[in-house]
């Protein structure tokens, strides 16, 4: 199948989830709303300065002088009402007083005992933030779907809004397939290999909403393997698991999903991550990656996350892509997509560059560890020489420190 054929399935299949809870603002960063958001404030919710100067009282003219009849502070007000040739000492964030025609910030007036002289004649509202002007009370702040970050946060607290609704977190199960896997710190006996994928995955997930149930390394034991899928699907969201879905003698992954769910599509046109398994167990999404570590980290990426986010109630989203001239040839062979390992950069004059990371063994993540994008190598191509112009896609924080 080709992978545009996998998203569109991905896309009209996995619906958001219903249910929603309350959370509280300090903790709803990262989390998926799931009701608008209305201001219950305006913001500001008074006129106040933008500046630490004086509030100059009405009819006033260049070079005037003015008498300063009191001082306004952030949180204390001055309550009285200004006068031709008053002026109230005030600083940024206090209410201006009734009567105020501008703030004079302190730098533009000559300061004499309780007196001041201005440089100039202020224009009406000057240095003053009117009541509401960045946001009005009842006004529509944030719609279903949005991820809530700082600027949300930010926004909603100004607005006086404690507790939004959001979309409940998605329960992920993660495993690892295969005989040969050891946790890292356990010596490795003959044969056997550290279990890099679950360490990996739990990374990628780690910054996003969700509940991961860890259950480990299983054996490479058909039976034991459909016990704990069963398990799992009885209570999680969506399962992931990697290795065994190929063709050997035991990779049983595939057919046990089979056997008790339902496939979606097996075996996809892109390298690495031919075989990546996608279908569904009893209430759960199903995702077997295929165990070569890039491969898993590929299909997670591609295909994985945008279903998670669209399970999230993010609505469907596929990673940002971008135009970059090559600056060396890229080596591949007609067939697959190739999802290439490389370096993203800018030129002197901001162009985008891509350079060949390296060996784009689907095992080699010494190469995926100093990559920051994909080149995306479309299938029926060869070879792409220097100087093309290459898809990529720049890889997110959440996979790889290395900015571009
Ligand atoms: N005859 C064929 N053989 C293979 C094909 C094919 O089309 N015909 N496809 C190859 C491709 S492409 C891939 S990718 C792999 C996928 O294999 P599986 O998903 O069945 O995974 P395993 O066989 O279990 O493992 C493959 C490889 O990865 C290592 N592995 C597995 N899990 C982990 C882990 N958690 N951490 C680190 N490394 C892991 C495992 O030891 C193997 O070396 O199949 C090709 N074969
Ligand atoms: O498709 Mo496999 O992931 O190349 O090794
Ligand atoms: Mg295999």
């Amino acid at each position: 199948m080709a992978p545009q054929q996998a998203w569109a399935l991905l896309q009209r299949r996995v619906r958001a989830l219903t249910e929603t809870e309350p959370c509280a603002l300090h903790a709803a960063t990262g989390r998926t709303l799931a009701r608008p958001v209305r201001a219950l404030a305006q913001v500001p919710p008074f006129a106040n300065s933008a500046m630490d100067g004086y509030a100059i009282g009405p009819d006033v003219t260049a070079h005037d002088c003015l008498n300063v009849v009191g001082r306004a502070l952030a949180g204390h007000p001055w309550g009285g009402t200004l006068k031709a040739g008053e002026a109230v000492r005030i600083m940024t964030g206090a209410p201006v007083p009734a009567g105020t025609h501008a703030v004079v910030m302190q730098e533009h007036v000559a300061v004499d005992g309780e007196r001041i002289l201005l440089e100039y004649h202020p224009e009406a509202g000057q240095n003053i933030r009117p009541a509401g002007d960045d946001v009005q009370a009842g006004q529509a702040l944030l719609t279903p779907g949005e991820v809530i970050g700082a600027a949300q946060i930010g926004l909603l607290a100004a607005a006086g809004v404690a507790t939004v609704t959001v979309y409940r977190r998605p329960r992920i199960a993660l495993l690892s397939t295969g005989d040969e896997l050891r946790e890292p710190g356990q010596p490795l006996g003959a044969g056997q290999i550290y279990d890099t994928n679950r360490a990996l995955l739990h990374s990628l997930l780690h910054t996003l909403p969700v509940e991961i149930t860890d259950f480990g390394i299983l054996p490479d034991d058909p039976a034991i393997l459909a016990k704990t899928l069963t398990e799992a699907a009885a209570g999680h969201d969506l399962i992931l698991s990697s290795g065994g879905v190929s063709v050997g003698d035991t990779d049983h992954t595939r057919q046990v999903l089979e056997r008790l769910g339902d496939i979606g599509f097996w075996k996809l046109s892109i390298k690495p991550g031919k075989p990546l398994a996608f279908g569904q167990l009893d209430q759960a999404w199903f995702f077997g990656l295929p165990g070569n570590p890039v491969s898993a980290l590929v299909t997670a990426y591609l295909f994985m996350l945008p279903a998670l986010r669209q399970l999230a109630g993010q609505g469907w989203h596929q990673p940002p892509q971008y135009s970059a001239r090559a600056t060396a040839p890229f080596r591949k062979k007609p067939g697959r997509t190739d999802y290439q390992r490389a370096r993203l950069n800018r030129s002197v004059n901001g162009h985008l560059l891509v350079s060949p990371c390296g060996p784009q063994g689907s095992h080699q993540l010494s190469v995926l560890a100093t990559a920051n994008a994909f080149a995306v190598l479309p299938g029926a191509a060869g070879s792409i020489p220097e100087g093309d112009l290459v898809t990529v896609l720049p890889f997110p924080q959440t996979l790889t420190g290395l900015a571009l």
